[in-house]
């Protein structure tokens, strides 16, 4: 016979979140080599004689960037990615994203992660126009899926709300508009994994608000979202856990609030 537990449980089989995971970090060291630290370039015939012998340039100096990180991120949450300035928030976006390939551990992802900063690539010679549609394919929608589309990316960004703005070379756009369509369109799909560095804090409050409520469908649509914020008011409105990040190491992984409230204990002033 069946006991209370067990028969509510099947009663309701759905409403419990199934914990699928979506990205798993497992002991990941990240490190930058910068070359030139010390001196001239050298000669064309050193760097050959370097590259033939294997020996490093003189004067490269390495960055521990990010140094034995592991956690697992599951469909529906959405993380806020804090700590202070290089503290490895950016390098540990574009190594989830598979940019940036780590140089001890291992990062899992399942499906496509796609990264939106506000430096994504579009091209500043081409208009809004054809940077919707390239972005779009850029994106893996097919021709069809960006004609069907377009007019909602278009107005989602709010480009054309003072002109005919969308015609014009990116060239020609504010840094805030640039960065709106680069979300626009980053947004228009729905990502397994969508990594975002910083884009709310440009764009204008209005925009603002619409980027956080299409986060929020985007995580009603089962992705799973990575926020790196400085706005620790984005966090909280935006996440419902947070990883903080200093000097490279993990130090504290739970619920926004929490993680919050001990990274502004830390910094000593709320942001
Ligand atoms: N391309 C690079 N080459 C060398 N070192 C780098 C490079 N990018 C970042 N770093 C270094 O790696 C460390 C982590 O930088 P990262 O940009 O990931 O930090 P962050 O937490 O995102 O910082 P911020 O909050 O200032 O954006 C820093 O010490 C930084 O100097």
């Amino acid at each position: 016979m069946a006991d209370k537990r067990q028969s509510t449980e099947t009663a309701e089989p759905f409403t419990e979140r199934e914990r699928v995971p979506t990205v798993v970090v497992d002991g990941v060291h990240i490190t930058y080599t910068v070359h030139g630290t010390k001196g001239g370039r050298g000669s064309a015939t050193s760097a050959l004689s370097r590259i033939v012998s294997r020996r490093s340039a003189p004067g490269a100096r390495e960055v521990h960037a990010v140094k034995g990180v592991s956690f697992a991120a599951y469909k529906g949450e959405a993380i806020g990615l804090i700590g202070s300035n290089g503290s490895g928030k950016s390098t540990l976006l574009k190594a989830i994203a598979g940019l940036l390939p780590p140089s001890r551990g291992q990062v899992f992802t399942r499906g496509q992660p796609s990264l939106l900063g506000v430096n994504a690539a579009l091209m500043s010679d081409l208009t809004g126009e054809r940077n919707v549609i390239l972005g779009g394919l850029a994106m893996g929608m097919s021709r069809e899926q960006v004609r069907t589309r377009y007019d909602d990316i278009v107005e989602f960004s709010g480009i054309n709300e003072k002109g005919d703005f969308i015609s014009l070379p990116m060239r020609t756009y504010s840094s805030g508009m640039g960065a709106r369509l680069r979300f626009s369109i980053a947004a228009a799909k729905s990502h397994d994994v969508l990594l975002i560095d910083e884009a709310l804090s440009t764009g204008d409050a209005r925009f603002q608000r619409r980027s956080q409520e299409r986060i929020t469908e985007l995580r009603a649509e089962a992705g799973t979202v990575f926020l790196v914020s400085h706005s620790n008011k984005s966090i909280l409105e935006t996440c419902d856990r947070a990883l903080w990040l200093e000097s490279g190491t993990l130090r504290m992984d739970g619920p926004a609030q929490e993680v919050v409230a001990a990274y502004e204990e830390f910094t000593g002033k709320k942001k």
